[in-house]
């Protein structure tokens, strides 16, 4: 018989937190083996509210849990200042991380894969794990080839710490591959309202809107003389995020590197 994947996640009563415990409970060949949350140290999940029936230990101290149970994969899903920390801890410890935790700057993720490689050990850094916005992301790639004047909206739930998105930064990444810098919009223009023409990124601007009600959802606008194409993606539940979770998990397992984005992944 296969032997189950040993499975940890942080910040399992967080939104995505919750989802991803359902995912892995619910997965044969994955096993829940505790939980690490920023309260309710010594629990057990399952006396946690709508986690009945759910048997993980609760850890507050991640070091502490890796020590103490064998594990093979960290799911974090936490908050931007804990990530790197996070994925630290794990490596530390031979525990592959599979982070869906945004907030990670150019070089922390180079000096995070020099310790993967060196440890041997694969990772998974995915800024967004839903297919539909892997492939909204390749698209607009490919339409950015052809279309070089491109501006990023995207729209969040207003619980949301960071900004931009991690998927708008990304998405803002892979364009720049294709596309040289190229300052946007009429050369004189002015921000009567600072901050007005949004985040710009080496000249492709990023507008974050924050709202009740929404949940994760990006446009990428594209204009050309007479034309533009709108490629956008939502996700209307964070059930969406889970097959590409469970793909990450499976995929870290199978490497001896950090590869940062679920791109890299599907091809
Ligand atoms: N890659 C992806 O597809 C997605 C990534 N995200 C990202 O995942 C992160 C979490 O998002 P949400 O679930 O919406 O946030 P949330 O605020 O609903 O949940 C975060 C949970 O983490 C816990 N937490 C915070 N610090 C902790 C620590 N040091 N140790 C253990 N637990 C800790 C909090 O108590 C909370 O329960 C954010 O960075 C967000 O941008 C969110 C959705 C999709
Ligand atoms: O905080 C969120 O909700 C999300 N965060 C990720 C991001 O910053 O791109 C992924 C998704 O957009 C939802």
């Amino acid at each position: 018989m296969m032997n189950k994947v040993k499975i940890v996640v942080a910040g399992p009563r967080g939104n995505m937190g919750k989802e991803a415990v359902k995912m892995v409970s619910e997965t044969e060949h994955f096993s829940l083996v505790a939980v690490v949350d920023s309260k309710h140290e010594g629990m057990n999940l399952s006396e946690i509210e709508g986690f009945h029936g759910i048997d993980a230990p609760v850890y507050i101290d991640m070091q502490k849990c890796f020590e103490e149970l064998d594990v093979d994969v960290l799911i974090d899903l936490t908050a931007p200042a804990f990530g790197r920390k996070h994925m630290e801890i794990a490596f530390a410890n031979g525990v592959r991380p599979v982070v869906g935790t945004t907030g990670f700057t150019d070089s922390d993720i180079s000096e995070l894969r020099a310790i993967a490689e060196e440890k041997g050990l694969g990772a998974i850094i995915a800024p967004n794990f839903a297919i539909g916005a892997i492939l909204m992301m390749k698209f607009s790639q490919l339409a950015a080839k052809y279309l070089p004047d491109v501006e990023i909206i995207e729209q969040h739930h207003d619980r949301k710490l960071d900004a931009p998105s991690g998927t708008a930064i990304k998405t803002a990444q892979l364009i720049s591959e294709v596309r040289a810098e190229k300052a946007q919009g009429h050369p004189n223009e002015t921000e009567e309202l600072q901050g007005a023409r949004g985040a710009d990124f080496e000249g492709m601007r990023i507008h974050s809107v924050r709202l009740p009600g929404r949940v994760a959802h990006q446009e990428v606008i594209f204009g050309g003389e007479g034309q533009t194409l709108t490629i956008r993606h939502d996700s209307i539940n964070r059930a969406s995020f889970m097959p590409g979770v469970k793909l990450a998990v499976e995929s870290a397992l199978k490497i001896d590197t950090l590869v940062y984005g679920l791109e890299h992944i599907i091809e």
